[in-house]
């Protein structure tokens, strides 16, 4: 069953929403459109009996207009029932997506990586082509063949069993057909998605393939790949190829059989003539719904799998309800033991963090590789649920926060960066359609990128390509990433290694904002690895193994861990 298990849930109630106001109009549609259907056998019957037998030209005139009227009626009603479930379709698609955006972007915080095979994307398509398909319209055209088999047995009885075991023939040929078949589409299918794979593996690596020499070997295992595609293909159309020419000849068998029994009937004068043809079209006709249905059986069943999919996963991303919203925070920062871990992994990487700041403080986050920053900075952001444990601004906890909202008053560099598709300045401003290029231009300047993105031909218009900010260099892309935290001045401004790829000139302008943001009386959290991460730092905080190890105020820990400290560099000096 389609709805099963999800009765109550908002997006069946929406789809229940959608489906029940056309679905009587749409059934009344298929009764009239396949009783039309009649008319074609009809036609021929009356033209054989009656205007054969009489000669009358007026009468056959007559049945013409008849039949053009009914079919071009048929034509009209059949182009109007698609039209209301391509609407139905795009209704459905329309309700779906913005729960569908919810899955993409929540679901790897809130409940863990998505599970393998499922592409919520993929699985709204096959739903809504599904609906706007002529699936739906085979199944509604599927309890009329009842009526053509009846009209044939009143014709004549041998005339509707035989159709009635050509039905039960061709439903066996196409589900041995289906059976056959399934197996060589499931290879087919995993080795057009190995070979995907490898595809996108080679287009996102190609330069470290060439540079390291691995380009031939990953061109033998393509090679391998697309011939293992060629044989599962070859097996796939073999098998497919069998089963329709079966079919097909069954079919025209079909006809002729149906026509000589026609003929039979006739040569014992328990038929007339007309019923010869009249018979074979409704045996034709009665075959086409059963011949429709089993043809969609294949997409109906995907359908159901995708929106059974769409369901379960969206039955863990409940709609959210943004919280009231809260003043602008302004003045503190507590971290009080938080317990954190990649969502949806059973993994606890980074434990015991408690500390307080205040407006105009800085903390760096110090320690070896692996040894919880990162992840203790995605518990700060909110990137990260917490496991237990709570961070507070202004002393509510990030919860109690609209992420849209707060979302303004939190500058973040992550360690991995990535820019978005479109320009530098859309970039800068978060896309934010009121951004003000003052403001872009402010933080540009904080991040002290503006001079070199003045000197790109097309200034802040230029086109970053990709998520990867393609056509800048890794120092330029961290820059312009700076420069997104700093837009907007920002209360909390968390950088993780945002010095990686930064000249000398870069950290003094990234040093300098710092300084700019504490005396603005922003909260800055820092993670580094290179001293000059501690020249603002009021206090720092040392990382072990996913504990907190160590805190206290800065002059005090560059003592506890031996550490020459660089010289605290004036604001004023920074940039110079
Ligand atoms: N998404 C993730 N899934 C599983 N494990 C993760 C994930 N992110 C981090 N970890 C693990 O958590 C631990 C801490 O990683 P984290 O990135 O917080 O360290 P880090 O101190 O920032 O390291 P580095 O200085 O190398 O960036 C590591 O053992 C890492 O393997």
């Amino acid at each position: 069953m389609l709805f099963s298990q999800d009765k109550l849930s908002p997006e069946i109630s929406g789809m229940l929403s959608i489906a029940l106001p056309v679905l009587w109009p749409v059934m009344i549609f298929s009764a009239v459109f396949n009783v039309l259907l009649l008319s074609g056998s009809f036609f021929m019957l009356l033209v054989y009996d009656d205007v054969l037998a009489s000669r009358s030209g007026a009468t056959l005139a007559g049945l013409l207009l008849m039949v053009t009227v009914a079919y071009l009626f048929q034509g009209s009603i059949d182009l109007i029932r698609s039209r209301v479930l391509l609407h139905a379709g795009a209704k459905a698609d329309q309700r779906l997506c913005s729960r569908l955006y919810d899955i993409i972007s929540r679901y790897e915080r809130e409940v863990g990586p998505l599970p393998s095979g499922s592409a919520p994307v993929r699985d709204l398509d096959l739903v809504r082509s599904y609906i706007i398909g002529t699936g739906p319209l085979a199944l509604l055209d599927l309890p009329y063949v009842v009526l053509f088999l009846a009209i044939l047995m009143l014709f004549h009885w041998a005339l509707g069993v035989a159709t009635l075991a050509g039905v039960l023939v061709i439903v066996t040929l196409m589900l041995v057909g289906d059976r056959r078949t399934r197996q060589p589409a499931l290879r087919a299918a995993a080795i057009a998605g190995s070979r995907f794979t490898i595809a996108e593996d080679v287009r996102r690596n190609s330069e470290v393939l060439r540079v390291l020499g691995m380009s031939g070997r990953w061109r033998a295992s393509w090679a391998a790949v697309s011939l293992n595609l060629i044989a599962a293909h070859d097996e796939l159309a073999d098998v497919s190829g069998r089963t329709q020419v079966v079919g097909k000849a069954f079919r025209l068998f079909l006809q002729s059989f149906v026509l000589a029994i026609g003929a039979f009937l006739v040569i014992d004068n328990d038929a007339t003539g007309g019923v010869i043809i009249a018979g074979s079209i409704l045996s034709a006709r009665a075959l086409m719904p059963v011949e429709q249905a089993i043809a969609q059986w294949k997409p109906m069943i995907e359908a159901g799998q995708a929106w059974r999919r769409l369901m379960s996963l969206l039955g863990k991303i409940k709609p959210a309800e943004p919280p009231m919203p809260l003043p602008r925070p302004s003045r503190s920062l507590e971290v009080q033991e938080v317990v954190c871990g990649p969502p949806g992994r059973q993994k606890i990487t980074a434990t015991g963090v408690s500390f307080r700041l205040s407006a105009g403080q800085a903390l760096a986050v110090i320690g070896h590789s692996g040894s919880g920053k990162s992840s203790l900075i995605r518990a700060i952001t909110g990137a990260w649920p917490l496991l237990r444990g709570a961070v507070r601004l202004d002393g509510a906890s990030l919860e109690q926060w609209d992420p849209e909202h707060l979302g303004r008053d939190i500058g973040y560099v992550p360690q991995a960066i990535e820019l978005f598709e479109g320009t530098i300045a859309d970039n800068i401003a978060r896309f934010d359609p009121e951004a003000t290029s003052e403001k872009v231009i402010a933080a540009a300047k904080a991040a002290d990128v503006h001079d070199i993105i003045v000197s790109l031909a097309e200034g802040y218009g230029f086109v970053l390509g990709g998520a990867n900010g393609g056509g800048l260099s890794g120092g330029q892309k961290q820059r312009i990433a700076l420069a997104r935290a700093l837009y907007d001045d920002p209360f909390l401004i968390v950088l993780d290694e945002p010095n990686s790829n930064l000249d000398a000139a870069g950290e003094n302008a990234l040093l300098a904002a710092i300084a700019a943001a504490k005396e603005r009386g922003a909260i800055v959290v820092i993670v580094g690895h290179r001293p000059a991460v501690f020249a603002q730092a009021d206090h720092i905080l040392i990382m072990a193994d996913g504990h907190m190890l160590q805190m206290g105020e800065r002059a005090e820990m560059l003592k506890r861990i031996n550490f020459a400290p660089p010289p605290q560099r004036a604001p004023e000096h920074l940039g110079e």
